[in-house]
């Protein structure tokens, strides 16, 4: 274990921390491939949903040894968390990032990436996104959630932003509160670009295993809110409402992203 400590909270989420970036990496890539496996063993399929932002420059170990021979990439289904109302080739989309960082490092079957739609509005990406999952849950190649009416992917990999957002999931939002849709739509997000679509938070705590992958110094302070529960509105931060109902929460952090905290945050 390249981890240099772990710490469980009574509510279930799990904490490990990781000396520098590419310890983080390395243990990253190791956990994916152990979900794949079980997943694939099971099911025959690995559901994946990606954000963008750094965590994609993280998952960079599952590109190579033993990762490309071991992985049974063809069972793979990618799908993405949130994305960008903007063209694929804007530097801002979450489908480039993940593209030219991972996805065209590795072998999925072209018709296995599940991407958002960008040449309409947001709201009408969010619906046709929503559509093409639940034609997927229905032809069985995601699963169903067993508590509540949502997919149930494998695992879903989320970034936090310093603000404590998750995917498009922004402080405060009226999104925080949908409890129907699976995919939905901000168009006036306080991060750049105002427009995009997301995962709600009802399918992000469906999923089986859920990780929150967190580094550098800049999101420490939440980091500390987060697992605090101490800050204001700290409850209501996006990344601490992520809590799956019946599933598992790693957080991943370097010693960065944990440096405001003392042991004492953990219940
Ligand atoms: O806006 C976004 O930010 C988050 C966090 O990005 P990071 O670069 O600070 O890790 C990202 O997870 C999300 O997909 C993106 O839309």
């Amino acid at each position: 274990m390249a981890h240099y400590g772990a710490k469980k909270q009574k509510d279930g989420r799990e904490f490990r921390f990781y000396e520098n970036t590419d310890d983080l990496s390395t243990e990253l890539a190791e956990y994916i491939a152990e979900l794949s496996e079980a997943a694939v063993k099971e099911c025959g399929i690995f559901t994946l949903a990606l954000s963008g932002g750094s965590l994609i420059s993280l998952m960079r170990k599952l590109c190579g040894a033993p990762y490309t021979r071991t992985v049974d990439w063809a069972k793979w289904h990618i799908f993405f968390a949130d994305e960008q109302a903007v063209a694929k080739s804007h530097p801002d989309s979450n489908y480039r990032l993940a593209k030219e960082g991972f996805l065209s490092k590795v072998p999925i079957i072209p018709n296995h990436l599940h991407a958002i739609n960008y040449t309409v509005s947001a709201e009408q990406a969010a619906e046709d996104y929503e559509f093409v999952i639940r034609q997927l849950v229905r032809t069985r190649v995601v699963c169903a959630s067993d508590v509540s009416d949502c997919p149930k992917f494998d695992l879903i990999l989320l970034g936090m932003g310093r603000d404590g957002h998750v995917a498009s999931l922004f402080p405060n939002h009226p999104v925080l509160n949908e409890t129907e849709a699976w995919v939905t739509f901000v168009t006036n997000s306080p991060k750049p670009p105002p427009e995009r679509i997301t995962f709600t938070l009802p399918v992000i705590n469906s999923a089986s295993h859920v990780a929150v992958i967190v580094t550098g110094s800049n999101k420490a302070e939440t980091v500390k809110f987060v697992i605090s529960g101490i800050g204001p509105e700290c409850s209501s931060l996006p990344a601490n409402l992520v809590q799956p109902i019946n599933g598992k929460v790693v957080w991943f952090l370097d010693r960065a992203a944990a440096s405001k905290l003392h042991g004492s945050e953990f219940s």
